[in-house]
């Protein structure tokens, strides 16, 4: 795929003077329309009443309506004041026969008349023009009929005035809506201008525009505002200050950094506003694509999975409507993080929920040693399960005899095992769950018996015939040969069960691991088993095997690299008939299963062929953390590409070596509460205890996050949940001690360089050991060198020798 890179093609960058201010002010203008338009529609939706039937028999529908209701007047809620009710306008051009398209909206072909004078959006026209997307939610194909020389206004959601009318504001979603992220000079799909906006809460405070094709115009006509001669500048570009008079841009440039920049109070935010090309072709990739995104810590992998899963319910909502999506995160406590980006979006519907609690009529209380966890965990197991549970058929040996109130009738014990030859071969076969197997035994033996009552002159009415199936004899035929079986029993015998163990584990398992399977049996009986984190995806394997799993049409998965395999095949059931979208990076991995490759992950995920994406371009850590935390790179994950940031924050990243790092600590935490923004401290899991009663001690208590918290602007973090997370300024305690903490030195530097990378502003390493030898390691960074990326002699600059000062200075 190509991707264009915008960051080289900004626009003019003007002056703050009368044309910007008049200019904003027409926008502030359309803004507020924009409002009284969507209370308009809210109360609309709130007058709707939800058409009642029979209460007894519609209880289900009228219960669902309601919901649906509730829901859409959520959605059309006037967002929290973060935000305003659109952050970019785009401005096509005219067609080429120099006049506008459809009815002739004058707004795109000049920068001059605000909106309020052109009356935003040309009036009807092309699919592109009416008031709400096509059935199946799209605006039509890419090449989006009947825009030329209109102009739109994108914003989170749909807002109208009038049902049918144009709308003021278009969805982000629709196709009208993708050049805002895909165009550039050598594409510009169509776009004469895409202006940004930029905001303070909901007011637009900015704007920045940006000329991507040339207008047509009659001979003599003047470069609209800000649009260049077409000659290129020294470095290529035409940056359109020559031709006309220039854009007036009021508080230029920037806008990206200053969204990234921005501090986090509070839970994940939505990039709408701001969603890269190359993120943009993950979000916008067709849902029948099953997609594996590799990308490097704050590459916008969560934002723009969670981004994908609200496109694919714009574009396909009927159809995920009815199967589903869901999104599985590696714990609550980052759930709980990102819970706030799709209800932002207007998507209510998605189910977040990490891997055990999809399990959820388990319950863990248990806990398995290394070795017992990553046997349980291993691809393997599936055969082993597979096997126990087919070792618990037993072909029947005699006839079955049945008899009635009309008579006796035996089928014969050639026909019997006939009958259950066939459900067993259909069952290896994999064509119905040993479950059906069951039911259709039971059946074909009813069936049998009927056969021959009919055939004898007895004619035996539906009740009968279900009479006979519950019948003693045949219940107790089928139970003989074909067991009742339930999945967490199943596991458990398998645990504790040597000889069927050993059946079962022939040729898959060694003596060995027999044995530890063995010693990791639940504690506790039959009904109060005391099951390990690991057992679950058993007993999941199991019950697929006994009754099959629901699925999703859509299954979005963060932190992919560290499921186990037969936590991947969990997810794979569950999307058994939907696509996938895979986000993880191997340099995170963190668990002892961790995948090295993607190639294997996908296999178990049951998706070899899924698109493979690779993201190296962060947008959290500044270049001076990216590169001291890059370090550890060759020891973690040596194949992969050392990733780049999208800012360098000079004096982002602090060391600080000291005798008490508590004290230390504590000083650190006085200094960064009062900064706008959160912060967080991440330790050693065994170290927080101590570092939480310091803080205490010192009067300056934070939140301690646990599994189930949502982090808070101020939290005290174990190093084992930061994954994902992030915060403004990051103290990360001690690393020698994060590096111990796991059970294996490579792991141990990946949970290290999951730490390292959560800051979004400021970075304080506070240590009384010496840092890891491989942090002391200089390495060189290898920085994508684009024709035309401005920020990449930046990052040389400031990245590389500054981080080896700050560690000079250190040793
Ligand atoms: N295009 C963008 N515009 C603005 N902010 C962005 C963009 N892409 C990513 N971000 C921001 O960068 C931060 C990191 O994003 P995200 O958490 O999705 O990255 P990630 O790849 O999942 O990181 P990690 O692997 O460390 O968990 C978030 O604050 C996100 O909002």
């Amino acid at each position: 795929m190509t991707r264009p890179d915008p960051a080289g093609e900004t626009g003019p960058v003007g002056e703050t003077g009368p044309v910007g201010e008049a200019e904003l002010a027409g926008e502030r203008a359309y803004l507020r329309r924009g409002h009284a338009a969507l209370a308009g529609m809210r109360a609309e939706a709130e007058n709707t009443q939800v058409a009642g039937g029979d209460p007894v028999d519609d209880k289900v529908t009228i219960a669902y309506l309601r919901i649906a209701r509730q829901r859409r007047i959520a959605g059309l809620a006037d967002g929290d004041g973060t935000a305003p009710l659109f952050f970019a306008r785009l401005d096509y051009a005219p067609d080429s026969d120099g006049g506008p398209a459809a009815t002739g909206g004058p707004a795109a072909t000049g920068g001059s008349g605000g909106p309020a004078a052109s009356g935003g959006p040309a009036a009807s026209g092309g699919p592109a023009a009416s008031g709400e997307p096509d059935a199946s939610g799209r605006w039509g194909a890419t090449e989006v009929p009947g825009v030329a020389g209109r102009r739109f206004y994108l914003g989170r959601r749909h807002v109208r005035e009038a049902a049918g009318d144009d709308p003021l504001v278009v969805d982000w979603r629709t196709d009208v809506a993708r050049p805002f992220y895909r165009a550039h000079r050598g594409d510009p799909m169509g776009v004469l201008r895409r202006r940004r906006f930029g905001h303070d809460g909901a007011e637009l405070t900015a704007f920045e525009d940006e000329f991507l094709s040339r207008p047509v115009r009659s001979t003599g006509d003047a470069a609209p505002d800000g649009y260049g001669d077409g000659t290129p500048d020294a470095d290529g570009g035409d940056h359109g200050d020559k031709g006309g008079a220039r854009t007036a841009v009021v508080a230029a440039g920037g806008l990206l950094e200053r969204e990234i920049e921005r501090p986090r109070s509070g839970p994940m935010r939505d990039i709408v506003a701001t969603i890269q090309p190359e993120q943009d072709e993950i979000v916008r990739a067709e849902l029948s694509v099953s997609l594996c995104v590799q990308g490097a810590p704050g590459t916008g992998k969560t934002a723009v999975g969670l981004h994908r899963a609200a496109y694919l319910l714009f574009a396909h909502r009927e159809r995920l409507a009815r199967a589903g999506v869901l999104v599985v995160g590696p714990n609550r406590a980052f759930l709980g993080y990102i819970a706030a980006v799709l209800p932002a979006l207007g998507e209510f519907t998605v189910r977040h929920s990490t891997l055990a609690d999809l399990v959820d009529d388990v319950t863990v209380a248990g806990a398995d040693t290394l070795d017992a966890a990553t046997l349980k965990g291993d691809a393997r197991m599936a055969t082993v399960l597979r096997r126990a549970l087919h070792d618990g058929l037993h072909p029947p040996t005699g006839p079955v005899a049945v008899v009635t109130r009309t008579g006796r009738w035996t089928v014969g014990e050639e026909e019997v095992a006939g009958l259950f030859a066939d459900a067993a071969a259909g069952l290896a076969a994999g064509t119905f769950r040993y479950a059906t197997g069951r039911e259709r035994l039971a059946g074909r033996l009813v069936n049998a018996v009927r056969v021959r009552a009919e055939a004898s002159g007895h004619y035996l009415t539906d009740g009968a015939v279900r009479t006979l199936a519950r019948s003693r004899t045949v219940q107790g035929a089928v139970e003989a040969a074909w067991p009742k079986v339930d999945a967490a029993t199943l596991v458990r015998r398998l645990l504790t069960d040597p000889p069927l163990l050993a059946r079962a584990a022939d040729g898959v398992l060694d003596a060995d691991e027999q044995a530890t399977l063995l010693a990791a049996a639940p504690p506790g009986g039959a009904r109060t088993a005391r099951w390990s984190p690991a057992d679950v995806f058993c007993i999941d394997e199991a019950r697929d095997l006994i009754e099959g799993t629901p699925g999703f049409g859509h299954v979005i998965v963060d932190e992919a690299q560290d499921l186990s395999p037969l936590q991947c095949r969990a997810l794979a059931r569950r999307c058994a008939d939907g696509s996938l979208t895979v986000l993880g990076d191997l340099a995170q991995g963190t668990t002892p299963w961790a995948a090295t490759s993607w190639a294997a992950q996908l296999t178990h995920l049951g998706r070899p062929d899924a698109h493979l994406e690779v993201l190296t371009r962060g947008y959290r850590v500044p270049a001076e953390i990216l590169g001291f935390a890059g370090r550890l790179l060759p020891h973690i994950a040596a194949e992969l590409t050392t990733p780049t940031s999208a800012r360098t924050t000079p004096g982002a990243l602090t060391l600080l070596p000291t005798a008490d790092v508590a004290a230390t600590v504590t000083a650190q935490v006085a200094r960064v509460r009062t900064a706008s923004g959160s912060f967080a401290v991440i330790a050693a899991d065994a170290d927080l205890p101590a570092l939480a009663e310091a803080l205490r001690a010192a009067d300056l208590p934070v939140d301690v996050l646990g599994v189930d918290g949502t982090p808070s602007r101020a939290c005290l973090v174990p190093a084992s949940l930061a994954k994902g997370l992030e915060f403004d300024q990051v103290i990360a305690v001690e690393p020698a001690a994060i590096v111990a903490g796991e059970p294996h030195p490579r792991l141990g530097l990946r949970r290290l360089y999951v730490v390292l990378t959560r800051a979004v502003s400021d970075l304080t390493v506070v240590h009384a050991d010496p840092l890891p030898a491989a942090l002391r390691t200089h390495v060189p960074i290898r920085l994508p060198v684009a024709d035309r990326d401005p920020i990449a002699p930046v990052i040389r600059e400031a990245c590389l020798p500054r981080s080896d000062q700050t560690l000079v200075a250190d040793e």
